[in-house]
């Protein structure tokens, strides 16, 4: 009795007993007791009394009884715990084994996965085995699947030739463009994959699918969602399981869950790889534009396709983009799959061609539709896109379902689209009233980006009809404004509908809520403001770097880096003024401008500062296609002033690096832009932006402060000639007077980091905050 006061009166100690309490805490820890029962026991033991007043002889054997009953439960709740961590070690190594198997299999020459080197049951955990797996034993698989995937896309590199340096880890530094090659499967590789993930066979080519109709298509999704739960579990039942597993394993602190651990070790995890940048915030993610770079490119929408997805997979995600097959591109291969989607009417078939590169799938979606628009991919009139971005979302939706990438496919759980613009604002949509609606794609998630907000997919409202939508699905694309009367909008539909809206930049986040700059969808901005979030692009740090860029290595070019700069860019500009015919000069600046001839790009306002600038010792060169009526200006300025004016009117990708590269000044004076590329290209390699304070551009591009010695280039505030001349005469009096303050721009402006890491993890900040929206 005295004991028990002098112990237990609410955990404060006696001082001399301090040790004898902290050995008690140990054991008690390590036995599943609480240190109470602990107590009683230690007490019952040494006096054979119970510490209850006045309780009975009976009353303590019963208690001892209890608690001898309750520490036997804890102790088999151990080994049960135990036991399943053994076995689920067991299965873990026999997939990384079998994994190996398959990888060996493939070495020999043998293409066929299904013959019985991945076990099913591996392959296919059960809901059961999946509802208890620990996280890391799930990290564990889709990292074995990611092995696979980087294996079978090495094997076919290593095939072709084209391999220059294994991808040993995909967090690695991305391969070069060099490296470019396709994940070559062959068709039985297909479906004896499909087989063996119980993917529902393909139905057959003349089967006519329309995703609206639900009845026929919902025992093909029963399967999916089984498959899709057990290789891509809902995070959420991934975290309950885990918090489950967790609560077990802190009884299991101490010496014997340590012996646990040491009896269950497994070797193959020993020398296991850092865990992903992403975490636990793993997905899968597909990217979904209509255009990607390099294969299909107009502008920055291209660019933004075909790097940020690279960023996203060196976080770790499955990383997917899916972009219409415009021409007869190198790299993808024919996946075999064959699908058929109705649009206007008709039955369209679709082809799904893929390759793996950098460590993202890229799949090509081919069709008549798509075909030899190759040179003018937004061709035909504003119907002929819409039915063709009709077939593309509802063809780019189902590729989870249906084309394995490394031999499995994406599946619909733990799965996040990226749409892009209006042409796939269309997919948030569909994925609405197609799937979620009818209890589909349940935990599938849409994000849609605005890159332009000003091409929004205007029509009448009779274009209702082409979309295929149920009736009632008509209200969100209704809209009104004093420009269009009352009109349908697919931009608007695809706003409302996205779990999550992204656009280019801060500023230019703003900008969308004023009704100057939300080009009369403002009013849905302001509403949806909760769910947009401004985020700015980065770069590709592989194709724009001036120490790497191909277009840089002939014709009197060469590579730079911030140490050669001083000698690598005059060669570069004396290689630019040859090749344009112009006069080689070092000391005459030479100003460029890159752009689609749109008036967003603020040509007229370069048109109206010609005059003034052909009263200067300058050089001017201008890239750009688009209007006609802007195409000819550029015609006139080179025969106006034919030594001093270049007017290039194309598209050519090369050109545009080698200006990049050999100009000094960039003109930017575009009347809005929601980010810009070229100002950040320019400041990476060393060549100083002239831009208008506006979206990305004032996001990016910090005033130069001669008193402070800080800044990135040259801004001026209102889209005007005069502002714009008087930026640039700044500029040009800084570029001729005071070469250490350009140095220093030019130096800041390099050792800037604009690649697309930053973006990438605001971007999976997104991806999450949509996976767990319901
Ligand atoms: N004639 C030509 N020849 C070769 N290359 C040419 C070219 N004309 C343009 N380009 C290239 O196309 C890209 C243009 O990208 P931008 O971001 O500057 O503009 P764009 O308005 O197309 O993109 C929209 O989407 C992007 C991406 O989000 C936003 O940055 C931007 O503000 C928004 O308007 C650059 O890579 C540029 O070099």
């Amino acid at each position: 009795m005295e004991n028990s006061i002098l112990l237990h009166s609410g955990d404060q100690f006696h001082p001399k007993l301090p040790i004898f309490a902290i050995r008690l805490k140990k054991l008690s820890v390590a036995n599943g007791y609480s240190r109470e029962q602990m107590w009683r026991i230690k007490r019952i033991k040494a006096t054979g009394k119970s510490s209850g007043e006045g309780a009975s002889a009976n009353d303590s054997d019963e208690a001892l009884q209890d608690t001898i009953e309750k520490s036997k439960k804890v102790l088999a709740m151990q080994q049960d715990l135990l036991q399943q961590i053994a076995e689920r070690r067991k299965v873990v190594s026999s997939i990384k084994s079998s994994l190996a198997d398959a990888k060996d299999t493939y070495d020999d020459g043998n293409r066929s996965l299904s013959n019985g080197t991945l076990p099913i049951a591996a392959a296919t955990p059960s809901t059961d085995v999946q509802k208890n797996t620990p996280t890391a034993i799930t990290q564990d698989f889709v990292e074995s699947k990611r092995e696979v995937k980087r294996d079978l896309a090495q094997e076919g590199q290593l095939k072709t030739g084209t391999l220059k340096a294994a991808q040993s880890d995909e967090r690695a530094p991305p391969l070069s463009r060099s490296s470019i090659t396709a994940s070559s499967q062959t068709s039985s590789t297909v479906s004896s994959a499909k087989r063996m993930l119980n993917v529902p066979p393909e139905t057959s080519k003349s089967s006519q699918e329309t995703p609206l109709d639900v009845n026929s298509r919902k025992s093909l999704v029963d399967v999916p969602g089984k498959r899709i739960q057990s290789y891509a579990p809902s995070s959420l039942k991934q975290s309950s399981a885990q918090s489950h597993v967790e609560q077990k394993s802190e009884n299991l602190e101490g010496s014997s869950a340590k012996k646990a651990d040491t009896e269950t070790e497994d070797p193959v995890n020993v020398d296991e790889k850092p865990p992903p940048l992403a975490g636990t915030n793993v997905m899968n993610i597909i990217l979904v534009a209509a255009e990607c770079a390099p294969w299909s490119k107009t502008g920055g929408l291209g660019d933004v396709a075909g790097a940020l997805p690279k960023a996203l997979a060196r976080r770790g995600h499955r990383v997917m983009v899916v972009a219409p097959r415009y021409g007869n591109y190198a790299e993808p291969q024919d996946s075999g799959v064959r699908k058929t989607y109705r649009v206007d009417g008709q039955d369209v078939e679709v082809t799904y061609f893929q390759a793996f590169i950098d460590g993202v799938d890229f799949v090509f979606i081919d069709s008549h539709m798509f075909r030899h628009t190759e040179n003018n991919i937004y061709s035909g009139n504003y119907v002929d896109i819409l039915k063709r971005m009709v077939l593309f979302c509802k063809a780019a939706i189902e590729v989870p379902w249906h084309v394995p990438c490394g031999g499995v496919c994406y599946g619909d759980g733990n799965l996040v689209f990226i749409a892009n613009d209006w042409h796939t604002a269309l997919l948030p949509v569909y994925l609405k009233a197609y799937y979620r609606d009818n209890g589909m794609m349940k935990y599938t998630r849409s994000v849609l980006v605005i890159h332009n907000i000003a091409h929004q997919g205007r029509g009448p409202l009779e274009d209702f009809s082409f979309v295929d939508l149920p009736p009632h699905y008509m209200d969100p694309f209704r809209l009104y404004d004093p420009v269009g009367g009352e009109h349908f909008n697919i931009f608007a539909a695809g706003l409302k509908t996205a779990d999550r809206v992204v656009t280019v930049s801060h500023g230019y986040s703003w900008e969308l809520k004023t009704s100057e700059g939300g080009w009369g969808l403002h009013e849905i901005i302001n509403e949806n403001d909760w769910k947009i979030r401004g985020i700015v692009n980065g770069i590709d740090t592989q194709e724009w770097n001036p120490e790497l860029d191909v277009h840089l290595q002939s014709d009197g070019y060469v590579n730079y880096s911030l140490d050669t700069l001083q000698a690598g860019k005059p060669q570069c500009k004396a290689a630019l003024q040859k090749e344009l015919g112009l006069p080689v000069r070092d000391d005459v600046p030479l100003i460029g401008f890159i752009g689609r001839l749109d008036p967003q790009k603020g040509v007229d306002l370069i048109a109206e500062a010609v005059p003034w600038m052909m009263g200067q010792d300058v050089q001017l060169v201008m890239l750009g296609t688009g209007r006609p009526d802007l195409e000819q200006m550029l015609r006139q300025f080179e025969c106006q002033h034919n030594d001093k004016i270049r007017g290039w009117v194309g598209f050519s990708v090369k050109t545009a690096h080698r200006i990049t590269a050999g100009a000094d000044i960039l003109l930017m004076p575009s009347r809005f832009e929601p980010c810009g590329l070229n100002q950040l290209y320019a400041m990476k390699y060393g060549t100083i932006p002239v831009v208008h304070a506006v979206g990305g551009l004032r996001d990016t591009v910090q005033p130069f402060d001669p008193f402070n010695e800080s800044g990135l280039g040259w801004t001026f505030s209102r889209a005007e000639a005069g502002q714009l001349i008087h930026a640039l005469g700044n500029c040009l009096l800084t570029y001729r007077e005071y070469k250490k303050s350009w140095e220093g721009i030019q130096t800041r402006g390099m050792t800037q980091d604009l690649s697309w890491d930053n973006a990438a993890q605001n971007y999976e900040e997104v991806l999450v905050a949509a996976k767990y929206q319901w």
